[in-house]
């Protein structure tokens, strides 16, 4: 049986032209866009995966918004994790059901609505921010997703260092991560995952010497390169232009000492 839509529903509206629409689904409400009226009441009866059509006969399909669709229309004040580097994360970070992460800074909640995912039901992130107004933005965007309830924001300069102890693992994303990394390590239990991304290889530098003074091992830099395609199979090639840089990701793992002590 097809899923049945209510009031406060979000869904996304795919047209023919590539235009799409993430609405909030309301009753009796017509939503006004460049390819004509679309009455959302329509969108009720119909359901996902069905034709919808404008005022001016223009064909769409009703879907269910993915994670991914929201992060790329997202409310954003500060730059994002973007899915092709926050995927990578999740899965280096090996997040899972149940576990207990730290997400910081939580900006507008892109990489936290990535690991509030992961996490399950019965995990939790504990996501700090030192800027009122993006710790604001981030819960408006997680409420919106339905990942609230698993992400404690507490809004504050991580210099202050963390209130958990024996984190499955920790995600840092600041201009100057090299300052935290004590504080990080601090945080994490014994064998817990560290991640950060910088923007410019001199930040990597920092951050590299940095996680070298401390017990971490596994060390790992890495650069996502995604590439789309044009889907045409007669003409099947790369798009004529790419994303060709987002940011730089490294990795660590804590261990409690480098050395054994007698
Ligand atoms: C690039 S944004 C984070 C984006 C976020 N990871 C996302 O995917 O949406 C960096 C955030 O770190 C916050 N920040 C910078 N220094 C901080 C500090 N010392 N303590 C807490 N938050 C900090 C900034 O206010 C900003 O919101």
């Amino acid at each position: 049986m097809a899923d049945t839509l209510k009031p406060g529903d979000r869904v996304l509206l795919s047209f023919e032209d590539e235009s799409e629409f993430l609405v909030d689904l309301e009753k009796d409400k017509k939503l006004h866009t460049h390819l004509g009226i679309i009455d959302l009441n329509e969108v009720f009866e119909k359901g996902p995966g069905e034709i919808i059509r404008t005022s001016a006969g223009k064909k769409g399909y009703i879907l269910i918004p993915s994670l991914i669709d929201e992060i790329m229309n997202m409310k954003r004040r500060t730059q994002i994790v973007y899915p092709k580097d926050s995927s990578f994360i999740a899965m280096m970070l090996d997040v899972k059901e149940g576990d207990r992460i730290i997400d910081t800074g939580v900006g507008s909640g892109a990489m936290c609505a990535v690991l509030a995912r992961a996490v399950g039901s019965s995990g939790k992130v504990f996501a700090y921010e030192k800027r009122e107004e993006f710790a604001k933005l981030a819960e408006s965007n997680l409420t919106k997703w339905g990942l609230i309830e698993r992400v404690t924001i507490k809004v504050r300069d991580i210099s202050e260092g963390f209130d958990e102890k024996d984190v499955d693992a920790l995600f840092l994303d600041v201009p100057d991560p090299w300052n935290y990394i004590d504080k990080c390590w601090e945080a994490l239990k014994g064998g817990g995952r560290f991640a950060t991304v910088c923007p410019t290889t001199n930040q990597v530098q920092e951050t590299l010497k940095k996680l070298q003074e401390l017990p971490f091992i596994r060390i790992e830099v890495w650069e996502s390169l995604f590439r789309p395609y044009k889907p045409v199979p007669e003409r099947l090639r790369p798009v004529d232009r790419m994303v060709a840089h987002t940011a730089y990701m490294i990795f660590a793992t804590k261990v409690c000492r480098r050395e054994e002590t007698e």
